[in-house]
């Protein structure tokens, strides 16, 4: 997609391995509102990212997750006006993350990432997620976010 993502308009400076824009070395996760507050994105696994089985590892399937989620978080905290404390680029962090393998996801070519809020609060976000290949879901995540609060 040509039109900014939401980690591009909300967090262009951000250095996150998995979503900052401004991580040279990073995945740039691109994340896209869609319908009934949907966020969707799409993530090419690297050649690199096999688990040894010739599937993907299951650590950066919890990472693209877990940016993707964030995605739907900071856009939601954006909108609602809780915003980050002075001097910090997030408002939320990730307190927990329940990932479930369902099935072996492939290297590609292509995969699809769908997060939906179970429920935001100015404290406390929740958002489920799924990892998609060839129609079938790949792995699963209920992320729980918390406010920051930098010291
Ligand atoms: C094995 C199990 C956990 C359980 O399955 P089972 O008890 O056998 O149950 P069931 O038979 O119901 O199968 C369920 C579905 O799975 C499919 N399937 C199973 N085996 C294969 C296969 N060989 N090839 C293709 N597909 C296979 C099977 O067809 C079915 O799908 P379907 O309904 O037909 O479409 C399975 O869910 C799975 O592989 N999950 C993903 C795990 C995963 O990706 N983990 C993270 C990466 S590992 C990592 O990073 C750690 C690491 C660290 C350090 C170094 C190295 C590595």
């Amino acid at each position: 997609m040509t039109e900014p993502s939401i980690q591009e308009r909300l967090f262009p400076n951000m250095t996150c391995f998995g979503c900052g824009p401004a991580n040279p070395k990073g995945f740039h996760l691109r994340s896209f509102g869609a319908e009934d507050g949907v966020v969707i994105a799409s993530f090419t696994p690297w050649p690199e990212h096999d688990n040894g089985v010739g599937f993907l590892n299951g650590g950066v399937i919890s990472t693209v997750l877990d940016c993707h989620t964030a995605s739907l978080v900071v856009q939601a905290a954006s909108e609602r006006g809780w915003d980050p404390p002075p001097g910090a680029a997030l408002a939320f962090v990730t307190a927990g993350l329940d990932v479930r393998f369902l099935r072996p996801t492939p290297l590609g070519p292509s995969l699809d990432l769908w997060a939906k809020a179970e429920s935001l609060s100015e404290t406390e976000c929740i958002v489920l997620g799924e990892l998609r290949y060839d129609g079938k879901v790949r792995a699963t995540v209920r992320a729980t976010w918390k406010r920051f609060r930098a010291r």
